[in-house]
């Protein structure tokens, strides 16, 4: 996919690329405004290499995604916005000629330890900027996140599991006799008791996260019964369908948002201008 209309304002032109560890999530925001956003593949290092060339945003855009069709109007080269977890990564991208990669100590968010995801700080910062503190972000990505901050925007912890995918993945990779379970084949819950293999998968893995997840809720409310929870990540809406049926209470209490990254990554950088979603 590629950001498919274009700014006609091109002077406070960003983009923003967060490098997750399944793929990359990109934003083009026109000053505060997200204009576009979108996900892609991890590139091959042979088609990072050529940014180093770029001199316009539509050189860059061509190269990312050579099949889409161009720009019609030139769009300065604009700065890119780098939050990373594949650190590998991250030394690649700064190739092109105007990346700054955000790091944890540009968050204002207080007491958090060195080696804290940027993801997890982003978009808890973001979250709790847009909604409030305290906030709790759910990231259900290629590891299940929980992260959380208090009132004072002080951060309260979290914690990380695999997410759905990497448990089937594993499941069916290290295992003698266990089948590799793709997850978009069961749009509905799976028997809790099963009775064959699949099934006996899809239930584990799938009541048990769910169980999970209730318990961080409860155990978030217990903490701070006005907090607020949001979810994001690339199976938020897979686990929010199962939440609707088992737990409705708590899907409905959810904040359902998937670019909670960029909002953080919007308010570091356009300083603290910005008040609330766009
Ligand atoms: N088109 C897709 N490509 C890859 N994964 C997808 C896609 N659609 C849904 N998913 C699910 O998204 C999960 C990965 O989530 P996401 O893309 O948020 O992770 P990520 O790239 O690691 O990003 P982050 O590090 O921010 O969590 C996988 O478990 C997968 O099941
Ligand atoms: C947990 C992940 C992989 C989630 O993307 C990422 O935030 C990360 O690599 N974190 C570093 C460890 C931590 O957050 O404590
Ligand atoms: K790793």
């Amino acid at each position: 996919m590629k950001p498919h209309k274009h700014p006609e304002h091109t002077d406070n032109i960003w983009l923003a690329l967060e490098i997750g560890n399944s793929r990359l999530h990109w934003a083009l925001f026109v000053g505060e405004t997200l204009y576009s956003a979108w996900d892609t593949d991890h590139l091959p290092e042979s088609v990072i290499q050529q940014l180093a060339e770029c001199q316009t945003l539509n050189d860059l855009l061509e190269k990312i995604f050579p099949q889409g069709e161009s720009l019609t109007n030139t769009l300065p080269l604009c700065p890119l916005f780098i939050a990373s977890v594949v650190p590998s990564q991250t030394a690649i991208w700064q190739i092109y000629p105007n990346t700054h990669v955000i790091t944890l100590n540009q968050l204002p968010l207080t007491g958090v330890y060195p080696t804290l995801g940027i993801d997890r700080a982003l978009a808890l910062w973001g979250a709790g900027k847009t909604w409030g503190f305290p906030m709790l972000v759910i990231d259900a990505g290629t590891a299940l996140t929980f992260t959380a901050a208090d009132a004072n925007e002080f951060l309260v912890g979290g914690a990380i599991l695999p997410g759905l995918g990497l448990q089937f993945a594993t499941l069916g990779q290290q295992t003698g006799q266990l089948p590799l379970v793709e997850m978009q084949n069961f749009p509905s819950l799976p028997p809790r008791f099963a009775l064959n293999t699949t099934e006996a998968i899809q239930s584990g893995v799938i009541y048990t996260i769910l169980a999970g997840i209730k318990d961080f809720v409860e155990a978030w409310l217990q903490l701070f019964p006005n907090g607020k929870i949001a979810i994001k990540g690339g199976d938020r809406t897979l686990l929010l369908n199962y939440l609707q049926v088992l737990h409705p209470e708590i899907a409905d209490s959810l904040i359902v948002e998937p670019n909670l990254i960029f909002w953080g990554m919007r308010e570091i950088v356009m300083g603290d201008s910005t008040d609330g979603k766009q």
